[in-house]
């Protein structure tokens, strides 16, 4: 049995021999997040765990994953990367990349999110969202799920925004699919346990989880092949003269360079791998997040039909029938705010709030060594009643507007320092064009199916349904 956390003398759960805590985590109906949040009940804010053979820490105590994420970047600036990632390579995208290459992969891509590209963005956001809301029109007050008309909306603005996909087709999209697969699906879970028991074998399990999406249905390897071949198709036009165009991959090939140095890196520019990479991960990471996000949203609209008067009243002051700019967007305060409580329910994406100990230190009487992996515990830390109060279990959008008393650095659903989510802006952005647009229209009203949520996911943490039906107003 492995007794790394017992000699050193933190808690945690109790290790299988080989496997670890691996069984208790990684189960598609038991998303690790929430596995974590009720170890974080039982052994403290500080503990660790086993995956495989891999020590990780576990954090929800604030002042520690301040230090960890802010204070002593230096000494953490890594990403935990899954056995299945491993090392940092050539062709290593934005989240996996380490030190100067994360520093220039993020600085190449952070065009792409000022607000100048937020305003070019907002009439594919708007389109999409006028699109999804007509076909909600259709189902004319039927129960939906929620979730499936989302991910349609997050991937068109995704392939129209980042791929220059101009003619995609919603419900005809066949990254929908593959990519609901990618972070959702069990596919991920027996390879990426694989990989966590056995890490020597990663080059193994890598090729096995790309092929085995050729025998279940699990197609990433298209996904990947597409990917590759718009990038190549765009970079020809240009090469043939034709003027670039407003999107991700255009500005990325505008920063594109075949000078790579001794390590095969571009030097200040991009390689074509390193575009092909950095769009695979602008695609997985922007899609179910968001959609995800505002499937919450609807579900606590459903449940709770005064703070949804609230902001049908905001919608209809701010916005009304006019049409609306990014300064509209930005003065909808109480959207907003409902946004932020979601996250802080459900803070979907903590499985990438991760890091590595890049040079060994000591925080809060804790020795922490060179490798070690560490995961925040954000759905403890956002429900953390010394943080938040006594009525931090309420679904209260209001606690945003009040006098900040409240630590803000304690709400981590998009992450935090250097390394933040570089797409929050357009998250929320795209989060509150489609609410704009559904409250304009429709009341959501709970059905007999919306309660309870079952919760799914690996990464990520989903749902199985989320089902609401929507009268027109
Ligand atoms: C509500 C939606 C979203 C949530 C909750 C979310 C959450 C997160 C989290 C927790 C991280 C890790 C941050 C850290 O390590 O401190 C992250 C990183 C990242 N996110 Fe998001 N994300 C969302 C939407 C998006 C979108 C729309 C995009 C792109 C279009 C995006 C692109 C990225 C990238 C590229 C990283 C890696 C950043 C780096 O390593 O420097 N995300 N996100």
């Amino acid at each position: 049995r492995n007794r790394y956390w017992s000699d050193r003398g933190v808690p945690g759960p109790e290790p299988e021999l080989l496997f670890g805590n691996l069984r208790a985590i990684w189960a598609y109906d038991r998303p690790r997040a929430l596995v974590l949040k009720e170890w974080t009940k039982q052994f403290g804010k500080v503990y660790g765990y086993l995956s495989g053979q891999r020590p990780m820490w576990v954090i929800s105590d604030l002042s520690m994953v301040n230090e960890i994420f802010i204070k002593r970047f230096d000494n953490f600036y890594a990403h935990a990367n899954t056995e299945l990632q491993g090392e940092d390579t050539p062709n290593s995208h934005m989240a996996e990349a380490r030190g100067a290459h994360w520093k220039r992969l993020r600085t190449l891509s952070a065009d792409a999110f000022t607000n100048k590209a937020m305003r070019a963005i907002l009439p594919t956001i708007k389109t999409s969202a006028r699109e999804i809301v007509a076909h909600v029109e259709k189902q004319s007050g039927a129960e939906i799920d929620t979730q499936r008309y989302l991910r349609e909306y997050t991937m068109d603005i995704i392939c129209k925004s980042v791929l220059g996909m101009d003619n995609c087709k919603m419900f005809e999209n066949k990254m929908v699919v593959w990519s609901s697969e990618f972070f959702l699906k069990p596919l991920s879970y027996w390879v990426f346990s694989l990989a966590s028991l056995f890490p020597a074998l990663r080059p193994v399990w890598k090729i096995s989880f790309v092929a085995s999406s050729l025998f279940i249905d699990v197609p990433l390897l298209p996904l990947i092949r597409d990917i590759r071949k718009i990038v190549q198709e765009r970079k020809k036009r240009k090469d043939a003269g034709e003027p670039s165009k407003d999107d991700i991959i255009g500005m990325f090939l505008d920063a594109e360079s075949n000078e790579v140095d001794a390590e095969g890196k571009g030097k200040n520019k991009l390689s074509i791998d390193e575009i092909v990479a950095n769009c695979k991960l602008f695609l997985l990471a922007g899609y179910d997040t968001t959609s995800i996000t505002v499937s919450r949203v609807i579900h606590f609209l459903a449940n709770n039909p005064n703070i949804q008067n609230r902001l049908m009243e905001e919608v209809d002051d701010v916005i009304g029938n006019e049409d609306y700019d990014l300064e509209d967007i930005g003065n909808l305060s109480y959207m907003d705010a409902v946004i932020k409580e979601t996250l802080r329910h459900h803070p979907l994406g903590s499985g990438f709030t991760t890091r590595e100990c890049t040079e060994a230190c000591e925080i809060g009487g804790y020795r922490f060594e060179e490798g070690d992996s560490i995961i925040a515990d954000t759905w403890s830390l956002q429900m953390d009643e010394e943080i938040w109060g006594d009525d931090e279990e309420e679904f209260r959008p209001e606690r945003w507007l009040e006098d900040a008393t409240v630590d803000r650095a304690a709400f981590l659903a998009f992450g935090g320092g250097p390394r933040i989510c570089i797409g929050m802006k357009q998250a929320l952005i795209e989060s509150k064009v489609v609410l704009i647009e559904l409250m304009k229209k429709f009341t959501i009203e709970a059905t007999e199916n919306t309660n309870p949520l079952k919760m799914v996911g690996t990464f990520l943490v989903a749902f199985e349904h989320v089902n609401v039906s929507m009268k027109k107003r």
